[in-house]
């Protein structure tokens, strides 16, 4: 009881106002934590992880005097392991972490090159229909949309084109055989900034399929960076959509320019209230 009443003397916002502000900001980081392992492999090794802490910490307290072997292994080798394991398991995690961290500034940037909303509409719609075309002819492409983060770094490593966006330039990007159709494309508001760029690619290669090359690098750069990349696969025809590290699918160009609109912001009734 106590316990009780000096825990409560220690949370009173009244007499202790910082630990409100200590409990939200503890909050807000696990928030943040789980937003970027959500959806990705480490969940699985959180879980596993969690397990074994858990047998760890009651082993002790529960049976330490009657399975003695047992709990010295579980005390002595497999938590100390833990703690060399967890840095390497969880290397992509903590990467992405600490570079999502140091791009807070990007906040205060502006998103998409400064487009705006009819030119990002106009972005939409183009890549969503070359998607569709270049799915139907069994074509590959990767394409990717610049947000807040700039993607200078990766452009200056293709050929520059700053080129106004359009189906058909797209198109012939991609043609098989033409100079430019091998790696990704980057779009910085309405322009194609560049083509034949090399992405980084992902370390994670869990998921429905066994991802190649061109998957991985979709999933790549959005997890170093906050931009979107739209992958047609030669394999398959199909289209998907990455944001944040995780992929969807299978996409028809209806749900591709919906998704892409949700993740840009961009209302897509204003323009059929326009078009009515
Ligand atoms: N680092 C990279 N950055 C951008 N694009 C890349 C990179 N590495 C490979 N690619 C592209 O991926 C193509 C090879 O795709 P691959 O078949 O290995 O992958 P995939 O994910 O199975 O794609 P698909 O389903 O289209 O076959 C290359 O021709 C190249 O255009």
């Amino acid at each position: 009881m106590i316990e009780l009443e000096r825990l409560w003397t220690r949370l009173n916002p009244l007499t202790s106002p910082f630990a409100l502000i200590d409990i939200f900001i503890v909050t807000a980081f696990f928030y943040w934590l789980l937003g970027i392992v959500r959806g990705t492999r480490a969940v699985q090794l959180l879980r596993g992880v969690g397990i074994l802490l858990a047998i760890a910490f009651l082993m002790p307290a529960i049976a330490s005097d009657r399975l003695t072997l047992l709990t010295w292994l579980i005390v002595n080798v497999i938590s100390p392991a833990l703690i060399v394991a967890i840095p390497v398991l969880f290397q992509p995690e903590l990467r992405r972490a600490l570079e999502s961290l140091g791009r807070s500034s990007d906040l205060f940037g502006r998103p998409f090159g400064g487009a705006n909303r009819s030119e990002l509409l106009e972005t939409i719609t183009v890549i969503s229909r070359a998607a569709a075309q270049l799915s139907q002819q069994g074509v590959g492409a990767l394409i990717v949309i610049e947000r807040r983060t700039q993607l200078q770094e990766f452009a200056d490593r293709g050929v520059i084109l700053d080129s106004r966006i359009s189906t058909p330039l797209l198109l012939n990007i991609f043609f098989p055989n033409s100079p430019l159709h091998d790696m990704a494309v980057i779009i910085r508001g309405n322009r194609i900034l560049a083509a034949n760029v090399v992405l980084p690619l992902s370390e994670d290669i869990s998921g429905p399929r066994r991802y190649g090359t061109r998957h991985r690098a979709a999933k790549g750069i959005t997890e170093q960076t906050d931009a979107l990349a739209v992958v047609v696969s030669e394999e398959t025809g199909a289209i998907s959509l990455v944001s944040d590290g995780r992929m969807v699918s299978y996409l028809t160009e209806t749900r591709l320019r919906t998704m892409l609109a949700d993740l840009m912001q961009v209302p897509l009734e204003k323009e059929a209230k326009r078009a009515a």
